[in-house]
């Protein structure tokens, strides 16, 4: 998997014309775009018949160079309009065409349906008529495709301006918009394929690529691989399932510093009691530890803000997760200290940095500047922002992972990789890539501790 740009669509627009500058023609652009969409729906669909839908834009003129293409190919193509076509390429486009053009309302369903109404510049909701030709026509057809987007959503954000039918494919054209990987526009096709038309796209932006991982090298002991302290609390079992990801992701050795009762589990991790305080504080003051994760389980009350106001004093690498994300967002503990990694979801996000306007590419990129800590804003489209503006966004996530206690693990899986590669964002790229692809091999109705007995495999899979 490549680690592909994401583009707003401002800067494709100036990808666009830097291209134009250096002297691609525009119409050649559009050409190129309808050449591979031509070509990727030729592969899956072959002679099957096709209804074309374009835009007024230059998307609807992709449309026409596909229809143009496809019809050369004896496929048996029809097209329908939404008006005319306004722009010069689009124009020219369209007389390319040269065959018949019918309208949205009358036109009938075919097997194969290409939407090319409208993409980067959609600038409202389409109107409701329109919206349910398109749902009817996508829901008729065996086959679907979105040319560079699915017409209804928003491009930079992800949402929808109106009610989107679910595709079949997406076709990005140059790069991928946030739309292509952001909720809940991403979840309105089933496969994306991003085609290269010749725009170079360089972008702060990217989706998250499967990681090159290291083995250890033959001099290395448990404590050059990196040693990582899980300060728990009142809730055992979080503490448990973090220090056990954490021992799986590759990390020399894992102490739980515990605050209840001992728990089973795996007999590699270490359990030190340190009920106070002043005992995690001393525990932390071990000049060998790599990484310290404090938050899964480790409760609200003032044992908790003592507990957690050590850890923000002892000056390691930090990654900070649930319940002490909850006590930075009160403001009861010390500041964040920079270089951690934060792993919040919506609302502890919400509670520690306000509503931030935009995408929540540039909401966790914004956390990230003003936190000075690598962010991952999680969920079904996990965003990782680096305090310099670099961004991943995890796509494909399986939604076997909304359950109980896969928040701890990412966030031990986080802490032990920060123990082994001392990079903050790297770090949190590969424990969220790793924790995607435990759960995909984990397949379904899993637990958080299904995930972690997946990690080995997953691990070796990457090095
Ligand atoms: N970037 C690249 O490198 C390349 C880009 N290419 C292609 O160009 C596409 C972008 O083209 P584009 O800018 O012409 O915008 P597009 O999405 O066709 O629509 C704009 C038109 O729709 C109108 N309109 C908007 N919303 C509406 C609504 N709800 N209901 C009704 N009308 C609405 C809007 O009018 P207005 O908002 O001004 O009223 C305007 O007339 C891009 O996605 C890709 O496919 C390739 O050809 C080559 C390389
Ligand atoms: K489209």
């Amino acid at each position: 998997m490549s680690d592909l740009p994401i583009l707003t669509a401002a800067q494709m627009r100036e990808a666009e014309q830097a291209a134009i500058a250096s002297g691609i023609a525009e119409y050649e652009l559009m050409e190129r775009a309808g050449a591979a969409v031509a070509e990727i729906i030729w592969r899956a669909g072959g002679r099957r018949d096709l209804l074309l839908l374009c835009g007024p834009g230059n998307n609807g003129g992709d449309g026409y160079v596909v229809a143009r293409l496809l019809r050369a190919r004896r496929v048996p193509v029809r097209v329908a309009a939404l008006g005319e076509s306004r722009t010069e390429s689009a124009r020219r486009a369209r007389s390319s065409w040269g065959g018949p053009v019918e309208t949205l309302e009358d036109a009938a369903p075919a097997t194969q349906i290409v939407d090319a109404l409208f993409g980067t510049g959609l600038s409202r909701g389409l109107d409701s008529a329109v919206a349910d030709r398109l749902r009817c026509l996508t829901e008729q057809a065996a086959f679907s495709y979105a040319v560079d987007l699915p017409s209804s959503v928003e491009t930079d954000s992800g949402a929808l301006l109106s009610a989107v039918p679910q595709f079949g494919v997406c076709i990005a054209l140059g790069a991928l918009k946030p739309a292509h990987v952001l909720h809940p526009a991403a979840g309105s096709f089933k496969r994306l394929i991003c085609a290269d038309i010749g725009v170079a796209a360089s972008a702060q932006a990217h989706r998250l690529a499967a990681p090159h991982l290291e083995a250890p090298r033959g001099a290395d002991h448990k404590y050059s691989r990196g040693l990582v302290a899980v300060v728990g609390g009142s809730m055992a079992g979080a503490g448990l399932l973090a220090a056990e990801a954490a021992a799986r992701s590759g990390a020399g050795m894992v102490r739980l510093l515990g605050a209840v009762g001992e728990l089973s589990g795996s007999d590699a991790i270490v359990r030190v009691k340190a009920l106070q305080a002043d005992c995690v504080e001393a525990e932390l003051s071990d000049e060998r530890l790599a990484t310290v994760l404090a938050g899964p389980g480790l409760g609200r009350d003032q044992n908790a803000v003592g507990r957690l106001s050590a850890v923000l004093r002892c000056g390691r690498p930090l990654v900070l997760d649930a319940d002490a994300l909850t006590l930075l967002g009160k403001g009861e503990v010390g500041d964040i200290p920079p270089s951690s990694i934060l792993t919040p979801h919506e609302g502890e996000f919400v509670r520690l940095f306000g509503d931030l306007p935009g995408s929540k590419i540039d909401r966790t990129r914004e956390a990230a500047r003003r936190s000075a800590a690598v962010v991952v804003l999680k969920g079904s489209d996990t965003v990782i922002g680096a305090p310099d503006g670099r961004v991943t966004v995890a796509t494909g996530a399986s939604p076997w992972l909304s359950t109980a206690g896969t928040g701890d693990v990412l966030a031990g899986l986080a802490a032990g990789r920060l123990a082994v590669v001392a990079d903050p964002f790297r770090a949190a790229c590969e424990a969220v890539w790793l924790h995607g692809e435990a759960a995909r091999r984990a397949r379904a109705a899993f637990v958080a501790d299904d995930l972690i007995a997946q990690l080995p495999a997953a691990i070796a899979s990457r090095l």
